[in-house]
């Protein structure tokens, strides 16, 4: 095949841009073409043995695939309807009331984002979808801190005076999740054949964000429109719920979007960077987005889950390899950066905009070393 045929997917994997050919028929590698499920009941036993069953099959789909729906989980579905009718009524209001909570106006980058603020291929309109966030802040009570935060440390959530019944049902959520998070994350170290608490102390009080996203459906003949532009996630793990419409789609290693949509009882669970990072690139923190081609509106809810701003992401023990050194970070220092980068617009960056990544892709493709990472 001619090289100018040769087709290209795009994304943002690591905070570099990157491109990966699309293979067909006989130069088609072994990948997934689905999303494993993995009955996560085990890890709520007494019985260590059941919780190790788990944490193998998870350990299996990380190195894999990078994403799996983590089925049977302990959050009552009742709670994740109500919070789900409290973020249409979030996304209701006019958009002045949203705008009180602006992300811009937030040196923790929290808060609202409207339609297309965010660009995450650099192209077209932007991404089709508005968001608001909230995440690990010492100073809710809500969030029972293993420490008193000092008076001057800066506040990081806002929240809609328009809408003071939002924070309790948010917070019911957050405390849920958090918990679950908390057993996942004990359940990828065993996967990792690490003691179970290995990760407790770096996950005192880690740095999570509920994530609550609206995607109004697309014009189905408009195919430069994206939900959210592919990209891997800055955590060490995501954990998404979906309500009822299909858009999420997970790239596999012959450049073919895989779809992951919603299924009862269950989470979508991604390996982000951080863990991919620690992990020597074993576990795999793979590239996906989001096209809402439904004609309906869709909403959706990720929990990102990372360690404590303080800790240092090393590479762990059982995934060193011979005489390698570890590069350690500070993982709230890596966070900021790639929430910047990300976030062009926002009055802590120069405010201008990156180029786009078919450009440096393809100027990359052209001039030789391509960058190509994730599954
Ligand atoms: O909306 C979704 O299903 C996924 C969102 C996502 O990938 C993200 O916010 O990083
Ligand atoms: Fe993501």
């Amino acid at each position: 095949m001619a090289v100018e045929e040769q087709e290209y997917v795009y994304y943002h994997a690591g905070g570099k841009r990157g491109s990966r050919p699309v293979l067909r028929g006989a130069d088609a590698k072994s990948t997934f073409e689905s999303i494993p499920v993995v009955d996560v009941s085990g890890l709520f036993s007494s019985n260590v043995e059941d919780r190790k069953n788990v944490a193998s099959q998870i350990g299996k789909t990380c190195r894999n695939v990078g994403f799996f729906y983590a089925e049977n989980h302990d959050i009552p579905q009742d709670v994740i309807n109500e919070t789900f009718e409290s973020v249409k009524k979030f996304f209701a209001m006019p958009l002045g009331d949203k705008m009180e909570v602006h992300l811009h106006k937030s040196a923790a980058l929290r808060g609202y984002e409207p339609l297309f603020e965010t660009k995450m291929e650099g192209k077209g309109r932007g991404d089709m979808k508005e968001a608001f966030t909230i995440g690990d802040d010492a100073h809710e009570p809500e969030q029972n801190a293993p420490f008193t935060p000092s008076p001057d440390s800066m506040k990081k959530n806002s929240w809609p005076s328009a809408y003071p019944a939002f924070r309790p049902q948010i917070y019911d959520y957050y405390t849920r999740v958090l918990a679950f998070s908390r057993k996942l994350m004990q359940a990828f170290a065993l996967a990792l054949d690490l003691p179970e608490t290995y990760f407790d102390e770096a996950t005192s009080f880690p740095m999570v964000g509920v994530r609550i996203l609206h995607y109004p459906p697309q014009e189905q003949q408009d195919a430069s429109d994206i939900g959210l532009g592919a990209h891997t996630d800055y955590s060490f793990f995501t954990l998404v719920q979906q309500e009822s419409v299909a858009a999420l789609q997970v790239l596999n290693a012959n450049g073919i979007w895989v779809d992951a949509p919603p299924k009862p009882r269950t989470y979508v669970v991604n390996v982000g960077d951080f863990l991919s990072r620690i992990t020597n690139g074993a576990f795999k923190s793979t590239v996906h987005r989001v096209l809402n081609r439904s004609g309906e509106e869709r909403y959706s809810m990720p929990f990102f889950f990372s360690p404590n701003r303080e800790a240092t992401l090393d590479t762990v023990p059982t995934c060193m390899g011979k005489g390698q050194q570890s590069e350690s970070v500070v993982a709230g220092d890596y966070f900021m950066e790639r929430l910047r980068a990300a976030r062009w617009q926002h009055p802590s960056n120069n405010g201008k905009p990156p180029p786009s990544v078919q450009e440096v892709a393809t100027s990359e493709i052209k001039s030789g070393p391509q960058i190509s990472v994730g599954a």
